[in-house]
């Protein structure tokens, strides 16, 4: 049973005051990742609030982030069962809700070595330059068909590639082919992450929170989710079973769990069944298409911002690229500029905020707090991002100080944590980033891009919208203006 502060209130991290029953619950606020930054401006770095029934600490400081993920990570590296995740994890089957243990161990090895390793993805190539070339072809279309120059929705158009990209890599075929509309499967997903990201009053309010959430509705539209996302995932993974189905030149990742499936039924080490195939399709979907989208929508919204910087990263790809007609993944070392101008979106625009919450299995000590076990840990990246004791102007859009500058976003730097830390940093890193820089690279190298109807810089709108699960959106959509870029 998770415990309370009123057992342990010794030494506790300091907390905001508290209202009864509800504890800190209403500090949260629309955008909790805000409401926690300004409240550890008061109460530190390293503070606890009362969720209702759960007691959190929140981290905001490199120096804590670092004891937490670094050296108490094993004693911190459990996730919380929470209500939402439940279902559409079948019972936390998952890799990224699974608590700590023997198989959150054995599935997420599955996913670095074979699922998503340097080798996977490079496998994956000549999907993303398709998928990246038909997304080319659908703006230029757009460009030309509106002398008036009319603007393109980037936020719609960049959410369709990360789909199309991540449903091919998952199960082998494209929207096109399948018979699924694109529309009605990405509604699915956000339906899906909506449920996982809503807090369950019985979570919250102990003994009487489940009439709540049963009152609401919330189970039974968090229930009828799980079953058309299921029954979607089911189709897939039965025609992959079908010995007639023609392969796709590459594996798909279906495939390779059904591959794997099949080797350890042979060594009679049954781990994987089916439902851990569909738990980690479901992963892939809510951890890879958003979180890549987001971030190439807020880079482009900053260089829109800035036309600086905007036209020394497209003459840096043009330059480097001359008039190959595409970038392609060979090219993307050489750009230099793009790299720096992505950190500085991660710094600004962590798609994770808070990271996913961690769960403490035992006691450790924090800045001389203790953390206690079956706390939940978030680390407000998003706050540390912005901090100006570590960042000079914080909250300016400045590629260039990443340029004699040697922290990246790997995890080995506790000032800029886009993808976490430690056990359970995010495994899909490589690629997420290798689609990210050969989009964006495309983008700019592609088309000259102008704000619509005369808006001036400053009044673009660059408000964030409520987090859901993982992901931190511009709130309003990125409406530019394409124009083709003709290579002399
Ligand atoms: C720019 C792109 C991405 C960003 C910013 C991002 C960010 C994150 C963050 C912040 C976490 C939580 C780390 C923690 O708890 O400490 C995470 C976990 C995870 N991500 Fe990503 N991610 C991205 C792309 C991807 C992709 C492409 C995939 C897979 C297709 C993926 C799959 C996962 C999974 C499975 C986890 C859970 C890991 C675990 O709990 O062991 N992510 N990601």
């Amino acid at each position: 049973k998770r415990r309370t502060s009123k057992k342990q209130n010794k030494n506790l991290p300091p907390s905001p005051p508290k209202l009864p029953f509800i504890g800190n619950l209403h500090q949260l606020g629309s955008l909790p990742h805000q409401s926690l930054w300004q409240l550890s401006k008061t109460y530190g770095p390293v503070m606890h609030l009362q969720l209702g029934k759960m007691l959190t600490v929140v981290i905001s400081s490199p120096e804590a982030a670092k004891e937490v993920l670094k050296t108490y990570d094993l004693d911190s590296c459990s996730r919380p069962p929470l209500q939402g995740a439940r279902r559409l994890t079948y019972n936390y089957q998952d890799v990224a809700f699974s608590p700590y243990g023997e198989y959150w161990r054995e599935i997420r090895k599955i996913c670095v070595v074979e699922l998503f390793s340097v080798k996977r993805v490079q496998s994956y190539e000549s999907i993303r330059e398709e998928e990246i070339t038909n997304m080319i072809n659908s703006i230029s279309r757009h460009s030309l068909s509106s002398p008036n120059s009319s603007s393109v929705d980037l936020t719609e158009k960049l959410f369709a590639l990360t789909a199309s990209m991540i449903f091919r890599i998952a199960f082998g075929t494209s929207f096109a082919g399948s018979d699924f509309n694109h529309n009605k499967f990405n509604e699915l997903v956000h339906a899906a992450e909506a449920t996982m990201g809503s807090f369950s009053a019985a979570e919250i309010f102990p003994y009487v929170g489940w009439i709540v959430d049963w009152l609401s509705g919330l189970n039974r539209r968090r229930e009828k989710v799980f079953r058309e996302l299921d029954s979607f995932f089911q189709r897939v993974v039965d025609e992959h079973l079908n010995p007639g189905r023609t392969k796709p030149q590459q594996e798909d990742i279906i495939d390779v769990l059904l591959k794997i499936i099949k080797e350890q039924a042979r060594f009679g080490a049954a781990l994987l069944t089916e439902k851990n195939i569909k738990a980690v399709l479901l992963n892939m979907f809510l951890g890879g298409v958003d979180t890549s989208a987001i971030t190439m929508i807020w880079a482009m919204a900053e260089l829109a911002k800035n036309p600086t910087l905007m036209k020394k990263a497209q003459e840096e790809v043009r330059n480097i690229v001359g008039n190959k007609g595409k970038v392609t993944n060979s090219d993307i070392e050489k750009l230099h500029y793009l790299k720096m101008i992505i950190k500085e979106t991660f710094r600004l625009h962590p798609a994770g905020p808070l990271l996913l919450p961690r769960e403490s299995t035992s006691k450790f000590k924090v800045n001389g707090y203790e953390i206690y076990p079956k706390t939940l840990i978030q680390v407000n990246v998003w706050g540390i991002g912005r901090d100006p004791k570590i960042w000079s102007d914080p909250e300016e859009f400045i590629p260039e100080r990443f340029m004699d500058n040697s922290i990246d976003y790997k995890g080995q730097h506790f000032e800029l944590l886009p993808f976490g830390s430690g056990r359970r940093i995010c495994p899909g890193m490589y690629m997420g980033t290798t689609t990210v820089e050969l989009g964006l690279a495309n983008l700019l190298y592609s088309f000259d891009w102008e704000l619509p109807n005369g808006m001036k810089e400053e009044v673009l709108n660059m408000d964030e919208s409520a987090g859901l699960c993982l992901s931190l959106a511009k709130k309003t959509p990125l409406e530019l203006v394409p124009k083709k870029h003709l290579f002399a």
